[in-house]
């Protein structure tokens, strides 16, 4: 996904990047520090920004900390769940699950140049009709077990390879995935992985695991 404007993974051989997840709870000084270290260890296409139960205030100051740091290394920074505070904030975009809002509401509120992503589970008829709205990616999962939120789905492996064949809108595949675990995914034509858990507590730290993601993605894109 470009920093601002469009995703930019509209060509089919295009590898696979990575998408950061923030994790559920951190201290925002801290956390800079960790995430400055993480985009500097490899490519990162996007940032999101996910905190749940906090006031709107805390996520403007957090992302007034964390959207220069993503802009600045070439992520675009995206908000979870509230295109009204990214369309106030000037993020790159919004991600919005089927229990927030629909999707047509949010591209009203952010207007149309700014990125939208739609979760939408193990579902084709939901990816489907996310992507003919106007969706800049539809997201899949969860691909594994995850501590990080309490998944509505699993997502199979096949919806991955399908959606790549037959569709030229970019997904995201999320939930669980780890450098461990993530080849089959990449391999099954994955525009991006969205991990959260698996970056910021990979054993050799963030920035190995930023830097080992590209690895894989590079290698399976020599192939
Ligand atoms: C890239 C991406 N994919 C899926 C989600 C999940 O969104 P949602 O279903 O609304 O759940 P919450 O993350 O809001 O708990 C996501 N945030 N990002
Ligand atoms: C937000 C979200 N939506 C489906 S699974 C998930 C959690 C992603 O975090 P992790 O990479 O730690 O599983
Ligand atoms: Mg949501």
């Amino acid at each position: 996904m470009a920093a601002a404007g469009k995703p930019v993974q509209d060509d089919p051989k295009a590898p696979c990047r990575l998408y950061l997840i923030t994790p559920p709870v951190f201290e925002t000084k801290a956390f800079s520090e960790v995430l400055k270290a993480a985009l500097g260890a490899g490519d990162v296409a996007c940032v999101q920004l996910r905190l749940k139960d906090v006031t709107d205030d805390h996520i403007m100051r957090t992302a007034d900390a964390l959207m220069p740091l993503a802009q600045r290394a070439g992520a675009a920074f995206i908000l979870n769940d509230r295109p009204d505070l990214a369309q106030a904030l000037g993020a790159d975009g919004v991600h919005v699950g089927q229990d927030d809002m629909p999707y047509a509401e949010a591209r009203r509120l952010v207007g149309p140049d700014a990125i939208v992503g739609v979760t939408c589970h193990d579902s084709r008829h939901l990816a489907m009709e996310a992507g003919e709205a106007g969706a800049d990616y539809v997201a899949f999962g969860a691909f594994f077990p995850t501590a990080t939120k309490d998944a509505k789905s699993r997502a199979p492996l096949e919806l991955v390879s399908w959606w790549s064949e037959m569709m030229t809108v970019p997904q995201v595949a999320i939930g669980g995935i780890t450098t461990a675990n993530c080849t089959p995914l990449v391999s099954a034509g994955a525009d991006f992985l969205a991990v959260s858990a698996g970056v910021w507590q990979h054993a050799e730290g963030p920035a190995a695991a930023v830097a080992a993601f590209n690895r894989i993605f590079d290698d399976i894109a020599r192939q």
